[in-house]
């Protein structure tokens, strides 16, 4: 009540409390308030009296437990920003977007039927017009799930997902198993399911974070033949490792664990191995809660724990998630009875507002309507097989169906971006090559995919046939050297690739081969949609492969430019996942040393399949001179090496990296910049899932000691970190002394005044780092060992 008194104030953060009541009396008296911070509260409601704010510009209310939007927030005539992330919202009000002077609208995380979820994520733009429609004419409802089909190989998912689909028992040959992920459609009374079957090999894990989106239905399939009571390893196959990465990346996801091929287990043994799977997963639940708690608590008893506040946040942040695993159903997939079984179990789940609050989607008729004409431009004779369609040909194609001809460009892109949202369509707005490129056919997209990420890629090259090598100017024997380059090097020729995809496209589209090839590889030299494509999920790197050197070059001089040789290198493409050795790396490396700056990421619940992989195209398109190894990579800048390794041992899941220790103290700086940049991409990469958690910290210098010393909060956008004030740090095993910068990035203490605070700050595709060598003033320090 006491902030009652505070009439001039402007600013109120009151953010990060416990804050459940905002009492009614007290903005009566701050008539000059611009900003209201009230995030991170348990916060329901708002009291009447904010509406005499009038000058309340922004509001954050994000993180709280709202559940019916506040009423008074719409007397706010002057808001501009506001945040309502993270609360149980179901619907917002119309006049929210159509009489405030709004801006800045966030409202991701909810769960919001009106506009959905898929609406919102567009922008307040696209919410704008989303009213204006519904305005114009009665909403509709939609209620569709993506559910997607998860589990080990040969666990029944395709068996399963065909025989819903068809209504009958489709039985699955071993020949015809998934390679990449197939997609289909099936109506169970008014709910849509769109059925995601995902291949169980382990190749494709890669690109599962493309497709693996929130608030689905999964459905793990566990072959109970295969599944063994006392043996870990498979567990972790069959069960552990798929619950860890639906923890990761949907930590809030909705799991029904089946227990397929109960035809083949004897009798009682069906009921023990249902009970010991869902023993083990309640067991990883339950483990994972007590981690995260553990965490906070270390982190809330530290000296100096301000300096963790973001870390804290985060924490807190993932114990609100729940992953919620249903019992195991156990089946027999090659009965149709099971399959009805599971059907009416499906329904039921579905139907279950408080597991699924937002299936059900309010949308203007027109929604509906586009996506129709869309499915009919999809399925007509003139359009190709492969469903890839321009925008502005796709918009005039709609423009000519029934009453759609006053669809504008605008109202296509939101219809679109919405179906892309939810699985329908594939569009990538934001990928400068595909940018005007319409999937119409998603599966036809994963089937190029699969033309690459595949199990048995190897074995490819062997059965080339040689009218597809003459097409493409190369000859027999070529074949052979791309085989070893890819075996040493895990890298494609340009003509490799085009020879691979051509040999498959042959097989599985015959009659329209010419068209599709032309589409997704483009022409000679060009990098085609399909590489575009790799490479923006970062499954692929583009690089130069120059192993000659130029012995026609003419001596160097230093700081001239060094003279390549006369014919370009040509241009390869990398594919991380297939690596295997690591010996070239560790060669350049040379060894470990004992005086070595560096740190760990340390990941809970482990290192996500496929994220090391991807850090490493992330670091090579930054860092050009570099080696690569399976589990390790090395890069340079400035002369200096920097080592990336991963380690994904259970318990002790961790990325290291390590920078020869320098020998002077202007050096410090530039080499912790290089570490900080590689951290600050794997930063980047980790948001991609939620649930994954890392922290950052230094092994203890001394040789034999197990301690590790935490690094506090590093923002990736704070170029000036300053990470504690303590000169010196003491080991709290082996009480040994440090310098802090042996351990930590810290910024040499210097006059906050002085006007040399400069770094080189490079702004990349992936962020900023800030790299580079620069002159900074060291105060002499006296430290004993
Ligand atoms: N007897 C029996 N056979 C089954 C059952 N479920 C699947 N199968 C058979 O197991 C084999 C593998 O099934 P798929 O449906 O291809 O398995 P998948 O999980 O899709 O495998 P990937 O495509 O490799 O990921 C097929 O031959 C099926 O007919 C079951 O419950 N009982």
């Amino acid at each position: 009540m006491e902030i009652k008194n505070l009439i001039q104030l402007e600013k109120l953060e009151l953010n990060q409390n416990k804050i459940q009541l905002v009492p009614e009396g007290v903005f009566h008296f701050l008539p000059h308030l611009t900003f209201l911070k009230l995030s991170n509260n348990r916060i329901a409601d708002l009291p009447n009296d904010l509406a005499t704010c009038q000058s309340l510009k922004y509001l954050n209310l994000s993180h709280n437990w709202i559940r019916t939007f506040p009423d008074v927030i719409l007397e706010l005539r002057s808001i501009e920003e506001l945040y309502v992330e993270s609360n149980k919202l179901r619907k917002l009000p119309v006049e929210l977007f159509l009489d405030l002077p709004l801006k800045k609208f966030k409202a991701t995380s909810n769960r919001l039927r009106e506009p959905p979820e898929e609406v919102c994520i567009g922008g307040l733009k696209q919410i704008r017009n989303y009213f204006m429609q519904l305005q114009k004419s009665k909403a509709e409802e939609d209620k569709r799930v993506k559910t997607m089909f998860l589990g080990a190989t040969m666990a029944g998912k395709s068996t399963l997902c065909r025989s819903l689909s068809q209504g009958r028992v489709v039985s699955v040959s071993r020949e015809d198993r998934t390679v990449g992920i197939e997609i289909s459609k099936f109506q169970i009374q008014d709910f849509m399911f769109l059925f995601w079957d995902f291949a169980g090999q382990m190749e494709y894990y890669l690109t599962h974070h493309v497709f693996i989106t929130p608030q689905a239905l999964v459905i793990l399939a566990i072959n109970l033949q295969r599944y063994q009571t006392d043996d870990e390893d498979v567990f972790n196959n069959l069960v552990g490792f798929w619950i860890n990465n639906l923890l990761m990346r949907v930590p809030d996801a909705v799991v029904l664990p089946l227990g397929t091929h109960k035809d083949c287990c004897m009798v009682g043994e069906v009921e023990e191995k249902k009970h010991h799977i869902e023993g083990k997963i309640a067991g990883i639940l339950q483990q994972r809660k007590i981690t995260l708690n553990h965490y906070i608590h270390n982190m809330d008893v530290k000296k100096e724990s301000e300096l963790y506040s973001d870390q804290l946040q985060r924490l807190k942040e993932m114990t609100d998630f729940s992953l919620r695993v249903l019992d195991l159903l156990p089946l027999d997939c090659t009965d149709y009875q099971d399959i009805e079984k599971l059907q009416s179990v499906m329904l039921q789940l579905v139907k279950d507002e408080d597991l699924f609050p937002n299936v059900v989607k309010v949308l203007p008729p027109v929604y509906r309507k586009v996506e129709n004409a869309v499915y009919k431009v999809a399925e007509s004779e003139a359009t190709a097989a492969h469903g890839i369609m321009e925008f502005n040909y796709l918009l005039s194609e709609i423009a000519h169906m029934g009453d759609l001809d006053k669809l504008d460009k605008e109202l296509l892109q939101d219809i679109l971006r919405y179906l892309h949202r939810i699985g329908l369509i594939i569009w990538y707005e934001d990928i400068k090559h595909v940018a005007n490129t319409v999937f119409l056919k998603p599966s036809f997209l994963i089937t190029m995919f699969k033309m690459l990420i595949r199990h048995d890629l190897e074995q490819q090259f062997d059965c080339i046939p040689v009218d597809v090598l003459v097409g493409e100017q190369t000859f027999k024997r070529d074949p052979l050297k791309w085989k070893a380059m890819f075996q040493s090097k895990a890298m494609f020729r340009q003509k490799a690739v085009r020879v691979l995809v051509k040999h498959q496209l042959q097989r599985f589209y015959p009659r329209h081969m010419a068209e599709i090839f032309e589409e997704m590889m483009g022409h000679w030299g060009e990098n085609g949609k399909l590489l575009s494509l790799l490479e923006h999920f970062e499954i692929c790197l583009q690089v130069r492969n120059s192993t000659n050197l130029n012995a026609a070059a003419q001596e160097f001089i230093p700081g001239a430019k060094w003279m390549a040789a006369a014919n370009s290198p040509e241009t390869c493409y990398l594919f991380p996942l297939y690596l295997q050795q690591n010996y070239e790396v560790a060669e350049r490396w040379a060894g470990d040393h004992q005086e070595d700056l560096h740190m760990r990421a340390y990941c809970s619940p482990e290192i996500p399949e496929g994220f090391f992989q991807r850090l490493m195209v992330k670091s090579c398109s930054f860092y050009k001179t570099n080696w690569v190894g399976q589990k390790m990579f090395l890069l340079v800048n400035n002369g200096k090496p920097l080592l990336i390794k991963e380690n994904n041992a259970k318990g002790d899941s961790y990325i290291e990296i390590r920078c020869r220790k320098p020998y002077k103290k202007p050096d410090f700086r530039p080499v912790w910049d290089f570490i900080l940049s590689i951290v600050s991409l794997i930063r980047k990469l980790s948001d991609e899932w939620p649930g994954l958690h890392m922290c950052l910290r230094t092994p203890c210098r001394t040789a034999s000691c197990p301690d590790e010393f935490d690094w506090p909060d590093v923002l990736s956008t704070n170029i000036e970190y300053y990470m504690t004030k303590e000169e010196v740090k003491t080991c709290e095993t082996c009480c040994n002394r440090f310098e802090t910068e042996l351990l930590l990035p810290k910024v040499p203490l210097w006059d906050p005044e002085s006007p040399q605070r400069g770094s080189n700050v490079y702004v990349t595709n992936y962020g900023i780092a800030t790299v580079g060598s620069h002159s900074v003033n060291v105060h002499k320090q006296k430290v004993t060992r």
